[in-house]
């Protein structure tokens, strides 16, 4: 009988996501119930980026065979030719509806970042041209660890963003929670990537927060896999209606 109570003891402990003496535990949550609706969620996905909602990922999204990481830069690719050039960038923020400032930075900084990395030799690209199939090079430190170093997509890192930050409205992100999340995700020490990661999470906020000023989850599960990109430059031209 001890001995049955002490096995049930060790089996709730070793699967426990709070610990006593690390109150950081209890006040960023983790769920225990992913697995009842998205099968195997700590398994990263090379194409399909799904969540509990929508365990097929995005209904309609091409992914042409390239890794979630890849389909989130190839919206910028307008030619299709594998390389991304900052003209395209520029073009794809405006078509994101940025005005021709904001978009001239954005572009001098993702290609000032992230060209070098992504190149296929170590000469420098004089046109800071950015490789797609090499862009999982570019990834930097501090960021939500939803994409791996390959440059698939993690559902479960995910699902952790929203059970530990989204206190408000659940699966909703307010400003003030999305900067917490940056703050609490920086490496020490990491400066470029705290730098990164509040560009790209500022950048996403501007492009998808809601009139009441919310980052739903469904956008930025869209964003990782670039189809949210697709949405509002058709929402721009006016192609399509506002997401429900
Ligand atoms: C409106 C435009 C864009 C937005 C809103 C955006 C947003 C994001 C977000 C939110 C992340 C996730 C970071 C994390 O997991 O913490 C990310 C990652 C990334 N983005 Fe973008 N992005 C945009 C454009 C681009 C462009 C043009 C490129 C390159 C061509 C790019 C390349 C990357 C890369 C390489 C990562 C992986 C970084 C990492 O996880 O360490 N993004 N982006």
């Amino acid at each position: 009988m001890a001995a049955d109570q002490g096995q049930q003891q060790a089996s709730s402990e070793s699967m426990a996501t709070v610990a006593e003496k690390a109150p950081i535990t209890v006040e960023r949550k983790i769920r225990n119930d992913l697995e009842t609706k998205l099968p195997k969620p700590y398994m990263p996905r090379a194409m399909i980026a799904p969540d509990m909602e929508n365990i097929n990922g995005t209904w309609g999204h091409k992914h042409s065979n390239m890794s979630v990481l890849q389909q989130h830069a190839a919206f910028f690719d307008q030619d299709n030719d594998g390389i991304i050039y900052p003209s395209e960038t520029f073009r794809g923020f405006r078509a994101l509806g940025f005005n021709p400032v904001a978009s001239f930075i954005f572009m001098v900084l993702v290609h000032g970042a992230m060209s070098y990395a992504t190149l296929p030799t170590w000469i420098p690209s004089p046109f800071f041209a950015i490789h797609i199939e090499n862009i999982h090079r570019a990834k930097h430190g501090s960021d939500s660890g939803t994409y791996d170093t390959e440059g698939r997509y993690i559902p479960a890192n995910l699902e952790n963003i929203f059970s530990k930050y989204a206190r408000t409205v659940p699966d909703k992100l307010t400003f003030k929670e999305l900067w917490h999340m940056t703050q609490a995700n920086r490496d020490a020490f990491d400066f470029f990537g705290w730098i990164a990661s509040k560009l790209e999470w500022g950048v996403l906020y501007l492009l998808a927060k809601d009139e009441n000023g919310y980052l739903a989850k469904e956008a930025v599960r869209r964003c990782f896999d670039g189809s949210l990109f697709e949405y509002c430059s058709k929402l721009q031209k006016g192609a399509v209606s506002k997401m429900g």
